[in-house]
């Protein structure tokens, strides 16, 4: 067994690992990065990206169907979904190799293998034990264990990514981030969708009244929502499943060709042995301090999903990564400052979120004004016949601070950033109020949502 020694040794190879390693060699240090997959992580191979490729061709759709439903386009249109897995390969695919060409270019040392601890300061990998002064865990979520009889047929989200064909009949497995995405991109492409999510609102992180247009909206679209109903056994049936969910209604069972886990994801640790390091954590989580430093451990320190944070988001794991980076390189007390990250759900149309909800605003006892409403009637909605455009904004009183954004209609991914830059930027409704947007965009709504 070879033993190698490093200044820094980065567990994973996604968005969090790329910040740590990249920077770290920057300034000299030898650094060594591990992926027990192909290098690129989640946002790149396995989630925010090739979703987004998927979702392209959805647009089209969803556009055709707004636009066909008041005869202005006529026709027949569907996806051709090989060809769209090629469209998505076209990006994915060659991300591995990109990535170990820039970690040779830069002196990175990269590892195929999985990480394990097996002493203080050593990690094994394959048949090698690399020694580290100093190590970043960035080895991001995985789907969490659902007690589901019949769990082991659960595909995951990977797979539905790298689907070649598209199955007739689909259950979702939770009505979150991914369980609503992934209903909208496979509705459009044809498939019968369900949902069945646990508590009676999916969506748990979003403004209630908006999900409950997203909810109405995706129901138009033929995807069968069950609210209430958490999913309790998957039984093969020949070439299919039945999936049993019990519900406030009792028990209801639905036919599937394929049932996919949507049912949360949580820090990858348990193949890390932690304990083997004297690595301090809790219930699947780490115990860190604000500096993202482990409190048992001080040469460890965790950035991104595996962080455990309050927004498993590709930009905080990039965010809390340069914290990391500063802590590390100038031992420095960085903490994350997490006010003003947006946050979105790119079904079609798009959900989003910035800042704090109306109930958490009220929880703390803020003093607000608040400004609501459904407007499919104002011009960023009814030029494309979208007929779901809704808002909810939230400003303290005194302060004129934006508390928070809920948005619900075209462009909402767009027009959340503004909001969540302002209130980074410390900038209070009335800089909102004197910003001059072009026109006709989504972004000169901004303005008349503000209460
Ligand atoms: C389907 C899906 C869609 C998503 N869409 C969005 C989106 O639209 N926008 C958004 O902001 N976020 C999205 N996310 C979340 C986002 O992908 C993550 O927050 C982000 O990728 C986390 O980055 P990371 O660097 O912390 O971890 P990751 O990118 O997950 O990287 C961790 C890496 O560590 C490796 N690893 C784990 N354990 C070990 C080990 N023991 N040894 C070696 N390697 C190990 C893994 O193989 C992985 O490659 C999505 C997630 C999913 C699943
Ligand atoms: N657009 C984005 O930014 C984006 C997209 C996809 C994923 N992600 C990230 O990935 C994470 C995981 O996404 P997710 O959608 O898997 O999780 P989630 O936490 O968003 O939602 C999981 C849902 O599944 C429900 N559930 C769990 N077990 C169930 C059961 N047996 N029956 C019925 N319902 C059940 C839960 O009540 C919950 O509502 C997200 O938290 C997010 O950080 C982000």
């Amino acid at each position: 067994m070879s033993q190698q020694s490093y200044d820094l040794v980065v567990i994973g190879s996604g968005t969090a690992a790329n910040v740590i390693a990249f920077n770290c060699r920057k300034a000299g240090w030898s650094v060594a990065i591990i992926d027990h997959r192909p290098f690129g992580g989640t946002c790149a191979l396995r989630g925010c990206d090739p979703k987004k490729m998927l979702i392209a061709a959805t647009e089209v759709i969803d556009g055709f169907t707004r636009m066909g439903a008041i005869g202005t386009v006529q026709g027949e249109l569907h996806i051709d979904w090989a060809a769209l897995q090629r469209h998505k390969r076209s990006f994915t695919d060659p991300v591995p190799g990109h990535r170990e060409q820039a970690y040779a270019k830069q002196g990175i040392d990269a590892y195929h293998g999985r990480a394990r601890f097996s002493g203080r300061n050593t990690i094994t990998v394959g048949d090698r034990t690399l020694h580290a002064k100093h190590i970043a865990i960035a080895a991001g979520a995985e789907p969490v264990w659902l007690p589901i009889e019949g769990a082991e047929h659960l595909v995951l989200s990977d797979d539905f990514l790298n689907l070649e064909s598209l199955p007739r009949r689909i259950v979702l497995v939770g009505g979150g981030y991914i369980g609503f995405e992934f209903a909208h991109i496979a509705a459009r492409a044809g498939a019968e969708v369900s949902i069945f999510n646990r508590g009676a609102q999916p969506l748990a992180g979003f403004d209630p009244d908006l999900v409950g247009l997203l909810v109405e909206r995706t129901r138009a679209l033929g995807v069968a929502v069950h609210l209430g109903y958490e999913v309790k056994a998957l039984c093969k049936r020949g070439d299919g499943f039945e999936v049993e969910a019990q519900g406030p209604d009792g028990r209801l069972v639905v036919d599937a060709d394929m049932v996919i886990h949507s049912g949360g994801r949580a820090p990858a640790l348990e193949a890390l042995d932690l304990d083997a390091a004297g690595i301090a954590h809790d219930h699947g989580r780490l115990t860190l301090d604000k500096t993202f430093r482990s409190t048992s451990h001080p040469a460890v320190y965790a950035a991104g999903d595996a962080s455990g944070g309050p927004l498993p988001l590709t930009p905080v794991a990039a965010l809390e990564a340069h914290a990391v980076v500063d802590n590390l390189l100038h031992d420095k007390h960085v903490t994350v400052d997490y006010t003003g990250i947006p946050s979105a759900v790119f079904t079609l149309p798009v959900l989003a979120r910035v800042g704090l909800l109306e109930a958490e605003a009220r929880a703390q006892g803020l003093r607000f004004k608040l400004s609501h409403a459904n407007v499919p009637g104002w011009f960023t909605a009814r030029r494309v016949n979208e007929s779901c455009y809704g808002y909810k904004v939230l400003v303290e009183e005194g302060s004129d601070r934006i508390l928070g954004a809920h948005l619900i209609g075209p462009e909402a991914a767009e027009v959340i950033n503004l909001f969540g830059f302002a209130m980074r930027s410390g900038l209070g409704a009335a800089a909102i109020r004197r910003a001059t947007f072009a026109y006709p965009t989504a972004a000169s709504d901004i303005e008349s949502m503000l209460p």
